[in-house]
């Protein structure tokens, strides 16, 4: 029986490339021998939807033209069905900091190319409340900034944005407390943000959470203590370099289970989204989504 393909465009994200790929992607499923099908998002939820709809028709191929938000949507819609089609990412967003931590092209035709290889990669997805996530969340100063990072700033600025607006807010010195608990700790501190990384990729900066493989099986957990200005420039170098942990006024764990309380209540930050209120639970679900790769 021919393999089956459905493309998730979502013509909005980023530059609004799709137009001028869309075509190409859909010819070189055709010539890959796949039956396709292609579903155009309008608005929040269709792609989630969409995806949902390709896992209850055993689809083997999910295509995504979109950013992070159109992928976070299609994990969400196959991340609890058992049979889960493969997905072949192309990268059209503003910031794709998914595609970057897993090393994909980030030039579109290249990206539509991969297909014609078919290396498969099995990564880890993260599990927050009834929700899941495949790169990060984070409570707190960056999580706020990103908040107020208009459409704008974010196409202009890509990630440095969300940088520039989350330096803005450690300055302001807003600590709140917290209660992480993990298999091993369970520990009660006055932070200033609280990051959960799956992936190594944070803000579209490759190789910034340099502890965290795609399918290592673990969150690793970084709670930032009170950060005066000058040691934000230093923890910046640090972000750079993939040495966050090195900061002194950084904890890190990595764990598979997690558990964070916050007083007060604090909104978090779901792959770049707005997300659950704390508390919240996380797991981990191992080599859960196939991606299609460059390397096995
Ligand atoms: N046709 C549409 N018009 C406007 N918004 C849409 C449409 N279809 C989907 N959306 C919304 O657009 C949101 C953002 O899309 P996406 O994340 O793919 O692009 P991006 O923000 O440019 O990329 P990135 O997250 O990598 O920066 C999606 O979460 C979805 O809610």
């Amino acid at each position: 029986m021919k393999q089956r393909a459905m493309i998730i465009v979502n013509p909005s994200s980023g530059t609004e490339k799709s137009v001028q790929f869309k075509q190409n992607v859909y010819t070189i499923l055709v010539e890959q021998g796949y039956i396709v099908k292609l579903k155009e998002t309008s608005k929040e939820g269709d792609a989630l939807n969409f995806a949902t709809k390709a896992s209850d028709d055993h689809f083997d191929l999910i295509t995504i033209m979109g950013g992070d938000g159109t992928i976070n949507e299609v994990i969400n819609g196959i991340a609890e069905k058992e049979v889960r089609p493969s997905l072949h990412i192309i990268p059209l967003g503003t910031v794709n900091n998914f595609a970057k931590a897993l090393e994909l092209p980030l030039k579109p035709q290249q990206a539509i190319e991969l297909i014609k290889n078919s290396k498969k990669k099995q990564v880890d997805l993260g599990k927050i409340n009834d929700s899941y996530f495949m790169n990060l969340v984070n409570i707190g100063a960056i999580a706020e900034a990103t908040y107020q990072v208009t459409a704008e700033q974010k196409s202009k600025l890509g990630s440095l944005a969300y940088l520039i607006e989350g330096l803005k807010k450690f300055s302001e010195k807003d600590l709140f407390s917290v209660t992480i608990a993990t298999e091993e700790t369970d520990v009660q501190l006055n932070v200033m943000l609280v990051l959960v990384a799956l992936t190594d990729a944070f803000g579209g900066l490759k190789n910034a959470i340099s502890e965290a493989e795609v399918d290592d099986g673990y969150l690793h957990v970084f709670a930032f203590k009170e950060i005066t200005n000058l040691e934000s420039i230093a923890m910046l170098k640090n972000l750079v370099n993939g040495q966050l942990k090195d900061q002194p006024q950084i904890e890190y764990w990595k764990t598979k289970n997690l558990n964070i309380e916050s007083t007060p209540d604090k909104v978090a930050n779901v792959d770049g989204d707005e997300g659950f209120s704390t508390p919240l639970h996380m797991s981990v679900l191992e080599k859960h989504l196939t991606i299609i790769s460059q390397d096995n």
